[in-house]
């Protein structure tokens, strides 16, 4: 912010875009890799809008922008960014409270599934098969490119937006609203239903269900 007050001497617009994750089961992630992204998107987003603001907005008003992601139903395979970009959404909601005094305007951004060859290089060789697997899972059925975030952050940070703060807008042609990308294997390990006549009928119809299979 510093070096950025020096060379412009002010800061209008702050966009926290920087982020990302590693694909793991919950179970099997590290202290040191949950922190990891924990601090990339949560801590770094709160640091970055903590010192645009003592250092320029406080005083001079300005308008934050926080990208976030599809994690409204959870985010099996990436708990940890699920939990930070939850974080953010709320984050998002305080300070724009705490700031309006400031005139600050602070909203997120939450993109679906957007495709470009930087965000794939992160996957490694499973970059194609992730983003490809993703495409029926759009209401669009294809996916999204940068460009169709970045008219949404621009329009946050405009005076089209002046009357707008701590709101997240979805870009993501209904992803939030549709299925899953998650499959739950088969099993059998959930707890029974209490034993009565309602439990006799869903009884009944699973067995009806598995004979008709
Ligand atoms: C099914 C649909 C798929 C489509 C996805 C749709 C939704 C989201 C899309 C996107 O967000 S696309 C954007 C893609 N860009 C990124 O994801 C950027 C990726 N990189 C990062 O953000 C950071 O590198 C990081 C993962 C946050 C880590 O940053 P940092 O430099 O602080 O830590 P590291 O030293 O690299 O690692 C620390 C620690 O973390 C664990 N770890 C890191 N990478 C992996 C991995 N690939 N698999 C398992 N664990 C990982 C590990 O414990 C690391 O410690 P060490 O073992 O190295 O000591
Ligand atoms: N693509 C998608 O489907 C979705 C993306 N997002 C989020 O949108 C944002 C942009 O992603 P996208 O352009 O797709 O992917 P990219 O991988 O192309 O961009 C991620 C950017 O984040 C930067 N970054 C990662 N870790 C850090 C860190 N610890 N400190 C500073 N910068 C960091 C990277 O910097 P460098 O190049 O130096 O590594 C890179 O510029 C990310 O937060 C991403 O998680 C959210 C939902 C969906």
């Amino acid at each position: 912010m510093a070096s950025t007050l020096k060379l412009h001497g002010r800061i209008d617009f702050l966009v926290n875009n920087g982020g990302g994750q590693f694909s793991s089961p919950a179970n099997m992630m590290s202290a040191k890799g949950w922190k990891a992204v924990i601090d990339t998107n949560l801590n770094g987003t709160f640091l970055c809008c903590r010192e645009a603001y003592n250092a320029w907005m406080k005083d001079h008003g300005g308008v934050i922008v926080n990208i976030i992601a599809d994690m409204w139903k959870g985010f099996p395979g990436m708990a940890h960014t699920g939990a930070a970009r939850a974080a953010v959404d709320n984050l998002t909601k305080s300070l724009a409270i705490e700031w309006a005094h400031s005139g600050v305007r602070i909203n997120s951004v939450a993109p679906g599934t957007i495709i470009s060859k930087t965000a794939m290089e992160n996957y490694k060789e499973y970059g194609p098969t992730l983003f490809k697997m993703s495409v029926p899972f759009s209401p669009a059925k294809r996916l999204g490119v940068p460009e169709e975030i970045s008219p949404a952050v621009c329009f946050l940070l405009s005076p089209a937006a002046n009357y707008i703060t701590g709101a997240t807008l979805k870009v993501d042609a209904g992803q939030s609203l549709y299925h899953s990308i998650w499959e739950i294997p088969e099993h059998d390990a959930w707890p029974e239903a209490p034993e009565g006549e309602n439990t006799d009928v869903l009884r009944e119809i699973m067995d009806k269900t598995k004979s008709k299979l």
